[in-house]
């Protein structure tokens, strides 16, 4: 178990997208002499607010579009909220776009160093966990080859096996069983348990709820942007299934 500090603070988490639309030129023009708009906007998330403790590993959960992902990006960094603020306390790392970061015309040595260095670590700390990151990928023989001969699979292991193995408090988990074939996606399964048991923060994006009850604590259910129920993983997965989630706020 955790301190009684939160690690995460969403507070009224608002992203708003803008959503294109096709048109014939004369519908552009049409649009244009009338001053009418050709974009719609589209609420992703809706005053958004939860909290996560240190230790703590939280599922959010709803079905496609209902905002994880967008929440996940927004923790991460990668984009701004239009209203609202996270706070994050300690070093966050994200398996969301794994592998943005790899450079294809350099080596998998050559990327694990950019990556770690990119995620904070200095070269001498990077040398410490290079051999750990290598086993957990099992690419050691395709080492020196420049990652665009990687098969996408191999691609993915190396990426993934970087992100988890810097330091960090806090990990923010996007679809973890798109990666890797089955031996490698247990691996990966019994690598969060031990992340779980050294107290790592944890936010994970998933429909596979075998494993997010394996891991999560507690459960965050999202629709439309708004959270529907926030409680213990049991309760959120069963409310996930109810008609209260199906009916319309
Ligand atoms: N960059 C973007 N531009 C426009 N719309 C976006 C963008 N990113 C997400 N959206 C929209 O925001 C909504 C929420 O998307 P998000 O990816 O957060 O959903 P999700 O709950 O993670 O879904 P899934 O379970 O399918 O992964 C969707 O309707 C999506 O189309």
């Amino acid at each position: 178990m955790g301190t009684h500090e939160p690690a995460i603070v969403a507070e009224h988490i608002t992203k708003h997208f803008s959503l294109k639309h096709t048109h014939s030129l004369k519908e552009t023009f049409i649009a244009w002499t009338k001053r009418k708009q050709l974009r719609t906007e589209f609420t992703a998330l809706n005053d958004l607010s939860f909290e996560v403790m240190e230790g703590e590993s939280i599922a959010l959960l709803g079905y496609n579009g209902s905002g994880k992902s967008t929440m996940l990006k927004i923790m991460s960094g990668v984009m701004p909220p239009d209203e609202g603020v996270v706070r994050m306390r300690g070093r966050v790392a994200g398996l969301i776009e794994v592998g943005a970061g790899f450079h294809p015309e350099l080596t998998g040595r050559e990327n694990v160093y950019l990556n770690a260095a990119i995620l904070g670590m200095k070269e001498h700390e990077i040398d410490a966990i290079f051999e750990k990151i290598v086993d957990f990928a099992e690419i050691r023989e395709f080492l020196d080859q420049e990652v665009k001969y990687y098969s996408s699979g191999m691609f993915m292991r190396l990426a993934f096996s970087v992100a988890i193995h810097v330091e960090l408090d806090i990990l923010l988990v996007d679809e973890i069983l798109s990666v890797g074939d089955a031996p490698f996606r247990e691996k990966c399964r019994l690598k969060f348990q031990e992340m779980i048991r050294e107290n790592k923060t944890m936010v994970v994006v998933s429909h596979d709820m075998e494993l997010v009850r394996e891991l999560c604590d507690r459960g965050v259910v999202i629709k439309r942007g708004r959270k529907r129920f926030d409680g213990p993983i049991e309760e959120a997965i069963a409310y996930l299934g109810s008609e209260d989630y199906q009916r319309d706020d």
